[in-house]
């Protein structure tokens, strides 16, 4: 039996890199729609109080081998000092089964949805994109701004919170750092948000609709990261006058029956417009990547971190 490695918070936001891990994910997406991936609908347990554990495992094969890994996330959203969401990832040996790392996966649950959007808006929206909008200041939409604007030049950041002083506070923190080349502002209102935005990310999981139609451009691309068995964000007739792609079957399956419910018929997974096998959405349309999180994302994030981890011990 090997030693069992633990890889800490800290250690994992060193090795964190947006190039490396934009790569892993494209690479995770690709072979869902390959079908080099075993993965299932995450299974759920409610705590109550508010509270839920998740349970994702999975295996990915693509160009460096096999990974084998489970993350447990808890989401306890009473949380003060500590993260609302906490997660780890067991990794193990593909071919024994053996228990080979624990890896801090707070910081790369946020990362890899993150990327998983910015690749998501690459294949679908990979132009013409000025304005982002964001809407719900937490981790997410911390990230999916640091994320999206690393990757895509936009002129303008906006953000939006509930509670307009969060929103203010990630805008304060953005401005202050002088990496980034464009203005980010604080929004009143959702609406004065979404305004001519070409790019837009949903993160706040509300059961009451927030984004409406009439408030969008005609040609956004919405990243729809909220999730929840009640979670509605948008509006149902943004839904229906998109084209709506996911990231797996198995979990919109699952997790998105409100949607097939009320018609929307999905048009792939972002897997197969990376494959080519399926045709991209018609120029300036409107567009949604429905994001759910994958375990196989987890799994090509925690494998990238423990080889860079045992490369540069
Ligand atoms: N698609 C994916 O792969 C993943 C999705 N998520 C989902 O993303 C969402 C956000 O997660 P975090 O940023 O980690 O949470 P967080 O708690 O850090 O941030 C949530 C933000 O949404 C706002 N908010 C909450 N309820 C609201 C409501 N009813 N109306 C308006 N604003 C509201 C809060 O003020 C807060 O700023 C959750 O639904 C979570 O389940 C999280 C991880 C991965
Ligand atoms: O994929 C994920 O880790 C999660 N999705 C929703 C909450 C956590």
């Amino acid at each position: 039996m090997s030693a069992l490695l633990h890889i800490n918070e800290n250690r994992v936001l060193q090795l964190l890199d947006w190039d490396k891990v934009f790569h892993v994910i494209e690479g995770a997406l690709e072979s869902v729609a390959s079908n080099h991936v075993i993965q299932s609908a995450r299974s759920v347990i409610d705590l109550k109080e508010t509270n839920f554990m998740f349970v994702m495992p999975g295996k990915l094969r693509d160009d460096n081998g096999e990974t084998l890994g489970c993350k447990i996330a808890c989401h306890f959203p009473g949380n003060t000092t500590l993260p609302p969401l906490m997660a780890n990832i067991l990794l193990m040996d593909a071919l024994t089964g053996e228990l080979q790392a624990v890896i801090a996966a707070t910081g790369i649950t946020a990362w890899r949805t993150a990327a998983a959007s910015a690749v998501a808006t690459k294949y679908l929206h990979n132009e013409n994109n000025k304005i982002l909008a964001i809407i719900g200041a937490g981790a997410q939409g911390r990230i999916h701004a640091i994320c999206l604007s690393y990757f895509f030049k936009f002129k303008e950041v906006r953000v939006w919170n509930r509670n307009r002083e969060r929103a203010v506070r990630l805008v304060t923190e953005l401005s202050n750092d002088s990496k980034w080349k464009c203005s980010f502002k604080a929004c009143e209102t959702v609406q004065s948000c979404l305004s001519d935005a070409d790019v837009v990310v949903t993160t706040t999981g509300t059961d009451v609709s927030i984004v409406k139609l009439d408030w969008l451009k005609p040609s956004a691309h919405i990243n729809a990261v909220g999730v929840g068995l009640d979670c509605r964000e948008i509006d149902d007739e943004v839904y229906k006058a998109a084209n709506v792609y996911i990231d797996h079957w198995d979990g919109a399956k699952e997790e998105l029956k409100h949607l097939i419910d009320i018609g929307i018929q999905f048009k792939g997974q972002i897997g197969d417009l990376i494959r080519g096998s399926i045709k991209p959405p018609p120029k300036n349309s409107l567009t949604i990547f429905q994001s759910l999180g994958m375990a196989v994302e987890d799994c090509a994030v925690a494998r990238m971190i423990y080889d860079l981890h045992m490369q540069n011990k």
